[in-house]
C-alpha cells in the first residue's frame, strides 16, 4: 500500500495483464458466520484478511470454534469447524468487535438466539452506530438483551433467551435503515426452524436488496433455503439445519473488479497481448455490482467470463457515451464516470442521489474532479452529466483530492490514459485501503507507462548521502530504490568469498560469477546473496575498497547493467550510485550530483559504522574515502562525474532533511500539477 502524502500516475499507455481481487468483506464474514453455525468443518478459500475479518474469526474462537489456521494467510485456505446449531449450555465469553459492523449484528443475533452469557463491545464509534431496530426484533422472539451503555447502541449483553411465547405471528423487522438487520436475522433464526415455519416480515420499503440476495445465496450453500415472497416476507422453512458444504470460495468484491473492467475498455494491450483477465469474480456472481460488466458493454468494453473470471478487451473507440439509470450499481456507478471522459459525446449517470451520503458526497467530488481534466460537468440532486474535454488540447494534468473516499482514488487512476500524454497525481492514495490496500500495486502491474519511467538519479562520492537521502526521496514519491552501490559490493564479497583475485585478468570470471549468482533486496533493505543475508558483510570498509575495485572492470559494469535497468518501474525510481546519470539511465528527468567535503564525509561514515557496531578509525578512514574517490573518478570505466545535466547539491553543511526537500523540490518544479491560475 502508498502511505505517501500523494501518488503521480505516469502517462499510461497499454495495459494487459491479469489482475486477482481481493475477496468481497460482506461475503467473507457472512461465510465465516454460517460455517461456525454448521454442521462439519468447511474450508474457505479467498478470505479476505480484513480488520472485520480479523475480529470475526476471533470471536468464532472465543465461542469454541477450531480455526485452521488462526489466522488469515495469503493463498492458504481457511478450515473452521462449526458448532452445529447448538452452544454448550451455559456458554459464556466477552467479544470485542472493533469497528466490524459485519461481525456485530450478525453475531448479536445469532448469540442471542443461542443464548448463554455474552457481552460485546467495541471502540467508540461502534458505540455510536444504531442496533436498535435489530434488538427490537429478536426481543419480540423471547430473546433476552440488555444495553449496557445508551439504549439502542452497543455494547450489549445478552443472555438466556425465552422462547414459550413464540407464535406463528411472523416477526417484524424494518427495512428501511439497514439490510444488515434482516440479514443478521436471516442467519440468526434458521436455528429456531426445526420445528415449524419461520416467517420475517418487512416493515417499510427494504433497501439493498442486492445484499439480500447474497445473503440468500450463501444461506443456500449452507443448506437453508428460504422462501422470498416479493422481498417482504422470507420463510424460513420448518427442518433447516445448517451444513458445511465443504468447500466454498468467497468471490472478489465486483465493485473493485469496475476499475479493471474499465481499464480493459479503455486500454489496448502492448506487444501482442490483447486485454484485462480479472480473477475472483465473474458471470455467476451473487453480488449486484457485476451488473456493472452490462454498462460497460454498452460504452463499448467486450466482455467474456466463466464462473470465476472476466475477459475485458476495448471495442468501441472512443467509449460510447450513456444515459443510465445507476440504481442498481451505485459504488460501481462512479468508475462509469471516469469512463465517461473517454466517450464520443455526454454521459449521463442518473438516480444516484445515494452518493450524496456515502464516504463524502460523491457527486459534488466526482464534478469537481472531473472538472479539474478538462471535463464539462452538471451536477443535480441526484445526477450526473459528463461531458469529455473536447479535444486532446483541453485536458489538463489534475492533483486529484480523494475525499478519504477510496472509490475516488481508484477512479481516477483511469484518468492516466488520457490522449493528451498527462501525468496525474493522486492525493493521499492510502485511503484505497477500505476495500483494496493493493490497488495501485496492481494497477501498476497491468498498466505500462507511454514513456521510459520517471528515475531520478542522485549521484556522487562515497559518504556523501546518496543512499540515505535516495532512500528518504523514494519513500516520500513511493517509488523504487535502486542502490547500485551495494550490487559492485556484493560482487565484490561473492568474488572474495570464490577465492577469485580481484585483478583485471579474472574479470571476465567474476563477471560471470555474479551472472550466476541469485542477488535478492528485501522490502525492508535486507540484501540476500543466493538466500544468505550479507546486509552487513557488504558494509566493512574491507567491502567498500572491494567493491571501488570490481567496480572499475568493465565486465563487471557491463554484467551489471541490464540487473540496474530492471529496477524501473510505475510509478518511478530512485538510483543512488556513481553513473547512475551517466551512463545506467541518461534519459532521467531529474539528477543530482551530490557532494560533500572530504572531512565531513569521513566524519559522517565514521559514526554511520561505529552506530552500526563496526570497527573504525578517522585517519584510515579519510585515506581510504580519498582513495577511492580518486578510483572511482579516475577509472576509464564510467569513472565518477557529474551528468552534464546533473543539478549539484554541496551537502557539507545542511540537514539531512533539507537535502530531501530540496531534491523534492526540483522534482515539483519538473511536474505539471501546479493548481491553474
Ligand atoms: N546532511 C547530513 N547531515 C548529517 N549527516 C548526514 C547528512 N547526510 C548524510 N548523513 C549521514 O552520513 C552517513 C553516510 O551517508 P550514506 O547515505 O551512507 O552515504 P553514501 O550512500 O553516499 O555513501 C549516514 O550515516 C548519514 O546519516
Ligand atoms: N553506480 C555505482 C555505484 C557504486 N560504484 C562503486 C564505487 C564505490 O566505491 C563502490 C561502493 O558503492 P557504494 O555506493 O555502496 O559506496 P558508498 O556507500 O558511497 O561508500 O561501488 C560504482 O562504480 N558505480
Amino acid at each position: 500500500m502508498y502511505q505517501t502524502a500523494f501518488l503521480d500516475l505516469p502517462h499510461l499507455a497499454t495495459a494487459s495483464g491479469s489482475v486477482q481481487l481481493p475477496g468481497s468483506k460482506s461475503i467473507s464474514n457472512r461465510v465465516l458466520l454460517l460455517a461456525a453455525l454448521s454442521a462439519g468443518t468447511t474450508t474457505i478459500h479467498d478470505l479476505l484478511d480484513s480488520d472485520d475479518t480479523r475480529v470475526m474469526l476471533a470471536a468464532l474462537r472465543e465461542l469454541g470454534c477450531q480455526v485452521t489456521p488462526a489466522q488469515v494467510t495469503p493463498g492458504q485456505p481457511v478450515q473452521i469447524t462449526g458448532i452445529d446449531g447448538a452452544l454448550p449450555n451455559n456458554a459464556r465469553a466477552q467479544l470485542f468487535l472493533g469497528n466490524a459492523g459485519t461481525a456485530m449484528r450478525p453475531l448479536t443475533a445469532a448469540l442471542a438466539v443461542l443464548g448463554g452469557h455474552f457481552e460485546m463491545t467495541g471502540v467508540p464509534r461502534m458505540y455510536e452506530r444504531p442496533i436498535g431496530d435489530l434488538v427490537d426484533a429478536l426481543r419480540q422472539l423471547g430473546c433476552h438483551i440488555d444495553y449496557l451503555g445508551n439504549p439502542g447502541y452497543p455494547p450489549l449483553r445478552i443472555g438466556q433467551p425465552n422462547f414459550s411465547q413464540l407464535g406463528d405471528a411472523p416477526i417484524a423487522v424494518r427495512g428501511d435503515v439497514s439490510s444488515q438487520f434482516l440479514t443478521a436475522l436471516l442467519m440468526a433464526l434458521p436455528l429456531l426452524a426445526s420445528d415449524s415455519d419461520i416467517c420475517i416480515e418487512v416493515v417499510g420499503e427494504l433497501i439493498s436488496k442486492p445484499y439480500i440476495h447474497i445473503t440468500l445465496e450463501l444461506l443456500s450453500r449452507f443448506g437453508i433455503t428460504v422462501r422470498n415472497e416479493g422481498w417482504q416476507r422470507f420463510v424460513i422453512p420448518a427442518g433447516s439445519r445448517y451444513q458445511s458444504p465443504g468447500d466454498i470460495h468467497v468471490e472478489a468484491d465486483a465493485s473493485s473488479a469496475s476499475y479493471f473492467i474499465a481499464l480493459g475498455a479503455i486500454a489496448t494491450g502492448a506487444g501482442g497481448q490483447n486485454g484485462i483477465q480479472v480473477l475472483g469474480v465473474g458471470q455467476d456472481s451473487i453480488q449486484g455490482d457485476i451488473r456493472f460488466v452490462e454498462a460497460a458493454q454498452a460504452m463499448g468494453a467486450q466482455v467474456t467470463s466463466g464462473p470465476n473470471w472476466l475477459h475485458i478487451t476495448r471495442g468501441a473507440w472512443p467509449l460510447k457515451a450513456i444515459d443510465l439509470d445507476c440504481n442498481h450499481i451505485p459504488d460501481a456507478a462512479m468508475t462509469l464516470a471516469s469512463m465517461a471522459l473517454y466517450a464520443d459525446g455526454t454521459t449521463t449517470l442518473r438516480n444516484i442521489a445515494s452518493w450524496r451520503v456515502k464516504e463524502t458526497d460523491r457527486i459534488a467530488a466526482m464534478a469537481t474532479e472531473l472538472r479539474k481534466l478538462g471535463a464539462t460537468v452538471e451536477e443535480g440532486a441526484d445526477f450526473l452529466r459528463i461531458t469529455p474535454p473536447a479535444t486532446a488540447a483541453d485536458w489538463r494534468a489534475a492533483s486529484i483530492h480523494t475525499y478519504d473516499d477510496h472509490r475516488v482514488a481508484m477512479c481516477f487512476s483511469l484518468a492516466a490514459f488520457n490522449p493528451a500524454g498527462l501525468p496525474v497525481r493522486i492525493e493521499d492514495p492510502k485511503c484505497v485501503a477500505k476495500t483494496f490496500p493493493d490497488y495501485f500495486e496492481a494497477f501498476f502491474g497491468v498498466a505500462q507507462a507511454s514513456r521510459p519511467t520517471p528515475v531520478i538519479c542522485i549521484d556522487g562520492p562515497t559518504a556523501s548521502g546518496k543512499g540515505t537521502i535516495a532512500g528518504l526521496v523514494a519513500e516520500r514519491l513511493g517509488f523504487a530504490l535502486l542502490d547500485s552501490g551495494a550490487l559492485y559490493r556484493i560482487t565484490g564479497l561473492a568474488a572474495s568469498r570464490a577465492g577469485i583475485a580481484l585483478t583485471e585478468d579474472n574479470a571476465p570470471a567474476i563477471a560471470d560469477l555474479i551472472r550466476r549468482s541469485h542477488i535478492g533486496f528485501t522490502p525492508d533493505q535486507r540484501v540476500l546473496l543466493d538466500g544468505e543475508d550479507i546486509s552487513l558483510a557488504i558494509r566493512t570498509e574491507d567491502a567498500s575498497m572491494n567493491a571501488s575495485r570490481v567496480a572499475a572492470f568493465p565486465a563487471v559494469r557491463e554484467a551489471l547493467l541490464q540487473v540496474q535497468r530492471d529496477f524501473r518501474r510505475l510509478p518511478g525510481l530512485v538510483g543512488d550510485g556513481r553513473d547512475m546519470g551517466t551512463v545506467i539511465f541518461p534519459d532521467a528527468p531529474l539528477k543530482v550530483y551530490l557532494t560533500a567535503t572530504a572531512e565531513c564525509r569521513a566524519e559522517r561514515r565514521y559514526k554511520q559504522l561505529i552506530s552500526k557496531g563496526l570497527s573504525a578509525n578517522m585517519a584510515d578512514l579519510l585515506a581510504d574515502l580519498q582513495a577511492r574517490d580518486a578510483r572511482d573518478m579516475n577509472r576509464a570505466a564510467a569513472p565518477l562525474k557529474p551528468a552534464e545535466d546533473a543539478l549539484h547539491l554541496d551537502n557539507s553543511e545542511g540537514t539531512i532533511e533539507q537535502a530531501v526537500q530540496q531534491i523534492l523540490t526540483w522534482w515539483e518544479q519538473r511536474q505539471p500539477f501546479a493548481p491553474r491560475a
